[in-house]
């Protein structure tokens, strides 16, 4: 089974406007609240897709009710930690005029109290049979060794983790050798503090991770497609382009929902990258995963090109 955990989740409020005028009065011409949280998406891509998964996360107030309640119409499996602190709300502004997306999103905050409860609860999970997707930022209140605390302890009970995150809890969780990093461009290069513009920075970059024991660094790169290696071998996959249906915010946490899905599955490396990448496009394309058909996924899978780097 594959389990989702979200430390920090967030109602995400997306805003759509024609152009965003700074320190002006903007009138939206539409607003929705939605459940959001890096592992909470990849529950929903993953419930959407029909393949049995459960969201763990600490949630707390009206925000908490209002993102259970969401999932709980969706059909998406909880086991939720609940805290007296409201859960963090997002800002996701999108300007029709440009396309462009900004992000505003809120630090979250949970109590010790809170942090021990979903670690116990969480132990029960810890077993060779699940896929366990750690994914997101981390609220206030939670050491950034959090991330390799959890990694050590499901390692040693054989479950196999899959890693999206950023930072300093990035940087100290990739030592405990996670199954799979998902990092996007940014991400890798702030860890190695190093442009990454070719094949071959790709190569090195992966290779960093790999060394650590890592076995599958997957690196995400936007409209540009995606990049996979395990020790023994290594693909470029460039995705076709596509206009963006809605918002762009969401694509990386489709990517590893694939992810997981494949690993679960024990799909081989190439498989497992294709179909990660096609969801995601599919995802950009049309705005949500919840109506997209067998027909439209297969066909930007095959306009994927592949190629092997070792
Ligand atoms: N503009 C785009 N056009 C086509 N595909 C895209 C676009 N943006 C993202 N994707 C797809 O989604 C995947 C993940 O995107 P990206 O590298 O932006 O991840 P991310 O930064 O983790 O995303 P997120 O915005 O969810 O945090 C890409 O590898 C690609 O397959
Ligand atoms: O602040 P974090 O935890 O880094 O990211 C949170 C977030 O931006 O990520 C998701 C999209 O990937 C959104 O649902 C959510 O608002």
């Amino acid at each position: 089974m594959i389990l989702t955990v979200t430390l920090n989740p967030a109602v995400d409020k997306i805003i759509i406007l024609d152009k965003l005028k700074l320190g002006k009065l903007n009138r939206v011409k539409d607003a929705k609240a939605l459940a959001g949280g890096k592992g909470i998406n990849v529950s929903e891509v993953l419930s959407a897709l029909g393949v049995d998964n459960t969201a763990l996360a600490i949630v707390g107030g009206d925000n908490g009710n209002l993102i259970n309640n969401y999932l709980e119409k969706r059909g998406v499996k909880t086991d939720f930690q609940w805290s007296n602190i409201n859960t963090r709300q997002n800002l996701k502004i999108k300007e029709n005029n440009s396309n462009r997306e900004t992000e505003i999103n809120e630090t979250g905050r949970v109590t010790k109290k809170d942090i021990k409860a979903f670690k116990k609860n969480l132990d029960k999970y810890l077993t060779a049979d699940n896929t366990i997707v750690l994914s997101g930022s981390l609220p206030e209140g939670v050491n950034k060794d959090i991330y390799a605390e959890l990694i050590e302890k499901a390692v040693t009970q054989d479950a196999k983790v899959i890693l999206d995150s950023s930072g300093e809890e990035f940087k100290q969780a990739i030592n405990k050798a996670p199954y799979l990093v998902k990092p996007n461009l940014a991400e890798i290069e702030n860890l190695l503090s190093t442009n990454i513009e070719s094949d071959a920075d790709l190569k090195k970059g992966a290779e960093y991770l790999l060394k650590k024991g890592i076995k599958i660094v997957m690196i995400s790169l936007g409209a540009e497609g995606a990049f996979i290696a395990s020790k023994d071998e290594a693909y470029r996959l460039y995705t076709p382009e596509v206009e963006v249906a809605q918002t762009t915010v969401g694509a990386g946490d489709t990517m590893v929902a694939g992810l997981a899905a494949e690993i679960d599955k024990n799909s081989s490396l190439k498989e497992t990258a294709v179909y990660a990448s096609a969801l995601a496009t599919v995802f950009v394309k049309s705005g949500s995963i919840e109506n997209v058909t067998k027909e439209q996924l297969n066909e930007i899978r095959n306009t994927i090109k592949v190629k092997k780097i070792y």
